[in-house]
C-alpha cells in the first residue's frame, strides 16, 4: 500500500503532467549527448518514461552501454540504445545536451567555458551532419554562451535556424514556482513565474509582476525572493560541496521542456516555455523569452511584455552581461584554429 502511495501514485502524476497522451500512438527519436552523467541518467530515465518517445538514443563517453542496459528494462514501450555520436543523433527529433564539466564552490559558470565550448561545439558539428532538423535543447554551461556556439557552428554547415536551437532555463522557472508556492503556502502546481533573460547570476530574470497567481509581496520580498532564484544553482553547488550542481532538479526540468517541446512537435496549441534563444527581443541577440512552441520548434517569440520599473532595471543591468556572453561564444567558433 505504501509502495502505492509514495512511488506508483507520483509515478502516474508525474507522466500525466508532462502528457495527455495516450501512449505509443506517435513517438519521437530522442538522443540525449552527456547521457550518463549526474544530469543525463535520471533525464535518461524521464524519457525512458515519457509516451511521445519511442527511441531513446544515449550518447557519451563512459558508461553508456550500462546506462542503456538498465533502461532497457522498464516497461515502456520505448525502445533505448547507447550508440556511437552520428548514430545517436541520427535523424533524431529532439537532442538533449547535458555533456560537460559542472561547477565546483567558487567557481562561476562562465569558469566552465574553457572546457565545456570544445565538447558542445563537436556535438553541434555532428548534429549540424546528421540531424540538421532536430531541435536541440543546451543545458551545458555556461548556457548564455554555449547557445551561440553552437548557433555559430550551425552557420558554418549552412544549417542555421533559430527556431530549433534552445538554451534549457526551465529549471528557473521550476525553482521560482517552486520558492513563490513556498512564500504563498501554496501548491507549486498552481504557480507559474515566467523568467526571461539568461541562465547565471543576474541574467535571471524572474518576473514576479507577471506570476500566476498574482503575488504583493514588498519591495524588499521582491529583492530577496529575485537573489534567491539568481543564487539558486548556488545554493545547490554550495550543499553539494564539490561532489558537482543540481542533477535530479535539472533532469526534472530538462524533461519539462523536452516534453513540451515534443508537444509542439505534435501539433499541440498553446504549449508555451520560456527558453533562451536567438532573438531580436532583449537588447541581445540572445535572450530568454516565453516562446509558443510548434511543429517547428519557435512558433512565436513572445517577447518580453509587460515590466514593471524594477524588472527594466534587470534588463538593463543582464544586457551587458549577455552581450560579453555571447561574443564569447561567437568567437569561441570564429577564430577556432
Ligand atoms: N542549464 C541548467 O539549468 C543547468 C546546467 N547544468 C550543466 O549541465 C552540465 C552537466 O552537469 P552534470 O550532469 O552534473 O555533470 P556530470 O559530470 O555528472 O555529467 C556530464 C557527462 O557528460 C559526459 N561528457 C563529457 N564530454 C562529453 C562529450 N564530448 N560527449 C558526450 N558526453 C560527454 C561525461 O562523461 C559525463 O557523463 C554542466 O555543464 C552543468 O553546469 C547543470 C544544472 C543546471
Ligand atoms: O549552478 C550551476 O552550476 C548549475 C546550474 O546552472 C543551475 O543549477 O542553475
Amino acid at each position: 500500500m505504501k509502495i502505492f502511495s509514495q512511488v506508483i501514485k507520483p509515478f502516474i502524476h508525474l507522466c500525466n503532467r508532462f502528457s495527455s497522451c495516450k501512449g505509443g500512438e506517435e513517438g519521437f527519436k530522442v538522443a540525449i549527448a552527456g547521457a550518463s552523467g549526474g544530469i543525463g541518467q535520471p533525464l535518461s530515465m524521464l524519457m525512458k518514461m515519457n509516451p511521445f518517445v519511442k527511441e531513446l538514443s544515449l550518447f557519451d563517453l563512459q558508461h553508456t552501454p550500462g546506462v542503456a542496459a538498465d533502461l532497457s528494462h522498464i516497461e515502456t514501450l520505448c525502445k533505448v540504445g547507447p550508440d556511437q555520436i552520428y548514430k545517436a543523433l541520427k535523424d533524431a527529433n529532439v537532442i538533449i545536451v547535458p555533456a560537460g564539466v559542472p561547477r565546483k564552490p567558487g567557481m562561476t559558470r562562465d569558469d566552465l567555458f574553457n572546457v565545456n565550448a570544445n565538447i558542445v561545439k563537436e556535438l553541434a558539428e555532428a548534429a549540424a551532419e546528421v540531424a540538421p532538423k532536430a531541435l536541440i535543447a543546451i543545458i551545458t554551461n555556461p548556457v548564455n554562451s554555449v547557445v551561440p556556439i553552437v548557433c555559430e557552428v550551425m552557420k558554418k554547415a549552412d544549417k542555421f535556424d533559430p527556431k530549433r536551437i534552445f538554451g534549457v532555463t526551465t529549471l528557473d522557472i521550476v525553482r521560482s514556482n517552486t520558492f513563490v508556492a513556498e512564500a504563498l503556502k501554496i501548491n507549486p502546481k498552481e504557480v507559474n513565474v515566467p523568467v526571461i533573460g539568461g541562465h547565471a547570476g543576474n541574467t535571471i530574470i524572474p518576473l514576479l509582476s507577471r506570476s500566476t497567481p498574482r503575488v504583493s509581496f514588498s519591495d524588499e520580498q521582491i529583492i530577496a525572493m529575485t537573489k534567491r532564484i539568481q543564487n539558486a544553482g548556488t545554493e545547490v553547488v554550495e550543499a553539494k560541496a564539490g561532489a558537482g550542481s543540481a542533477t535530479l532538479s535539472m533532469a526534472y526540468a530538462a524533461a519539462r521542456f523536452a516534453n513540451s517541446l515534443m508537444r509542439g512537435l505534435r501539433g499541440e496549441q498553446n504549449v508555451i516555455e520560456c527558453s533562451y534563444v536567438a532573438s531580436d527581443c532583449g537588447g541581445a541577440s540572445y535572450f530568454a523569452t516565453p516562446l509558443v512552441l510548434g511543429k517547428d520548434g519557435v512558433k512565436e517569440n513572445l517577447g518580453l511584455g509587460e515590466l514593471n520599473d524594477f524588472e527594466k532595471k534587470e534588463v538593463e543591468a543582464a544586457i551587458p552581461v549577455l552581450i560579453e556572453n555571447i561574443q564569447a561564444g561567437v568567437d569561441f567558433v570564429n577564430n577556432f584554429k
